[in-house]
């Protein structure tokens, strides 16, 4: 019995859009059933962020290495920061069978959508520019300037929308997490279908 590669989940969207709550809360239900791959980046903890759960932090030099030696699945420089997914992690769960959820901003998904065309992308959009504002300033963890930034980016990222498989909106966490799952089934579903069709045509069935 051949083992099946598992699928590779990438959820983007602006900053302040609830990314991180959402993923926080699909990962609390006791059926979720793939793996979080936790980033590198040389953004500075913010307070109550711990290495190696929140994100692997490095210094730019450190990253800059990584980089050189192409241990990274995608990296980005986002308002003044490096971030990075750490490829051996996912090779390895993907090889294993198991699902992988990549929890990045939209200039990483590009590079993905290039490298793995077959990921599953999903945007994860605000209800309102308005309440993206809200959001961030609510969050309190960013600078004035830092949050003016992270809107600027948000405006040209609200743009990569239509590029996503799908588009879920967070209106309320626990309707956004029930779309994601729901959106995560129907994938596995349908290639669960393909495969089946795939080997019934190398065995001559209809
Ligand atoms: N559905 C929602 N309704 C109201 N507030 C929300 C909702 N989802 C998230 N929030 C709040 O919005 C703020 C930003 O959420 P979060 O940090 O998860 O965003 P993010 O997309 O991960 O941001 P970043 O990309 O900067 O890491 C937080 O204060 C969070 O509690
Ligand atoms: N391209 C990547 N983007 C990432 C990665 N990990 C996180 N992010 C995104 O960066 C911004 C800012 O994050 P913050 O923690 O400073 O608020 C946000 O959109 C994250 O989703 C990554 O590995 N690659």
């Amino acid at each position: 019995m051949i083992k099946e590669r598992g699928l590779l989940i990438v959820l983007s969207g602006p900053s302040g859009v609830g990314k991180g709550t959402v993923r926080k809360e699909l990962f609390s239900q006791p059926d979720t059933n793939y793996e979080y791959s936790i980033s590198m980046t040389t953004r500075k903890p913010r307070e109550g962020e711990v290495d190696g759960v929140d994100y692997f932090f490095k210094e730019r030099e450190g990253f800059e290495k990584l980089i050189e030696e192409g241990k990274l699945l995608e990296y980005a420089e986002y308002v003044g920061n490096y971030y990075g997914t750490p490829i051996d992690y996912v090779n390895e769960t993907l090889d294993a069978g198991r699902d992988v959820f990549l929890e990045i901003e939209v200039q990483g998904a590009t590079q993905i959508r290039e490298k793995a065309p077959h990921a599953l992308f999903i945007f994860l959009a605000p209800p309102s520019l308005s309440e993206l504002q809200d959001r961030l300033i609510g969050r309190g963890t960013e600078s004035q300037e830092v949050i003016q930034n992270r809107i600027a980016a948000a405006n040209e990222e609200l743009e990569m929308m239509n590029l996503y498989d799908y588009v879920v909106e967070n209106d309320e966490v626990e309707l956004a997490c029930e779309r994601i799952n729901a959106i995560i089934l129907a994938e596995h579903c349908r290639r669960e279908r393909v495969e089946k069709q795939y080997l019934a045509m190398l065995k001559g069935e209809k």
